[in-house]
């Protein structure tokens, strides 16, 4: 099965566009779980999100930064999350990564066969030979940074710049070349922040089927409602909502999983009741 028929299945199951980020932050974590410093408290934590909200998810994103922050045991605490998520819940690594191709050879082994995730993100700055190791692997799939939440990034996806006789911001450019490696390699996917509508929008409308991963609503302040309408692919899908704060630390007591749960049913109907409207 390919990711997409994967993440199909995934989201048809739990009737589900909400991505849960799993980003553990030592300065969150429930102080009864044990020594936030301590890797086997991540573990705990992430053990007790998944439990809470697996039936609620199209897919799960870990991002590697908060992993490599605890050195090796972290780096432990991330492989076992990932054998935690049950295998029919694709799971995204957000490790942003691109080099020259016989390290991104290295980087995908290491992502796709050691650690066994189902996608990665990748920033597109070094060019399709940097990304040709992942993208060619026909089961699993590429989330390729287009136009990013952080309030900096149209320094440089905005620029505007001319590509085979066209002018346009850097972030559209990104976007055309995304859809060619998907005609290309079938295993793209594309990142486009909640924090920019209105490229989503345009972004949408230059890659109609490709699946869009959607960071930016809750903490970052992304207009969900907005976010939806703009994102949404004609069949009424192809998004990956994604929000890790605004769910994971939803509470910080003894409750902190049941609190999880409630904010992502509430996130996820949110996100059902815009796509109807
Ligand atoms: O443009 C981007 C790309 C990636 N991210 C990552 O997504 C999550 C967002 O977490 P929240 O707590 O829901 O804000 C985090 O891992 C970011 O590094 C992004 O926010 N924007």
């Amino acid at each position: 099965m390919s990711f997409r028929e994967r993440l199909r299945a995934a989201s048809e199951r739990s009737g589900s566009l909400l991505c849960v980020g799993l980003d553990p932050d030592p300065a969150r974590l429930p102080t009864h779980l044990g020594p936030a410093d301590d890797a086997r408290t991540v573990l705990a934590f992430n053990r007790a999100i998944i439990e809470s909200t697996t039936d609620l998810v199209c897919a799960y994103k870990p991002n590697l930064g908060f992993y490599l922050a605890y050195g090796p045991a972290g780096v432990e605490a991330l492989i076992e999350t990932r054998r935690l998520i049950p295998p029919e819940i694709p799971v995204i690594l957000d490790a942003k990564v691109g080099d020259l191709g016989n390290t991104s050879v290295a980087y995908a082994r290491a992502y796709f066969d050691a650690w066994n995730f189902d996608a990665v993100t990748v920033h597109p700055y070094m060019g399709e030979d940097s990304l040709e190791p992942f993208l060619s692997r026909s089961d699993r799939a590429v989330f390729v940074l287009v136009k990013t939440s952080n309030p900096g990034s149209g320094d440089l996806q905005d620029l505007p710049v001319t590509d085979e006789g066209t002018t346009e911001p850097l972030y559209l450019r990104v976007a055309e070349r995304a859809r060619r490696w998907q005609g290309r390699y079938g295993t793209c996917g594309l990142v486009v922040g909640a924090t920019y509508p209105r490229q989503l929008a345009e972004v949408r409308e230059r890659c109609p089927d490709l699946p869009i991963l959607v960071p930016g609503v809750g903490a970052q302040g992304g207009d969900l409602t907005t976010t939806v309408q703009a994102g949404l692919d004609p069949a009424g899908g192809g998004l990956l909502i994604n929000a890790a704060r605004g769910v994971i630390y939803a509470g910080t007591g003894p409750d902190f999983a049941q609190a999880a749960r409630r904010a992502a049913i509430e996130l996820r109907d949110a996100i059902n009741q815009a796509r109807q409207s």
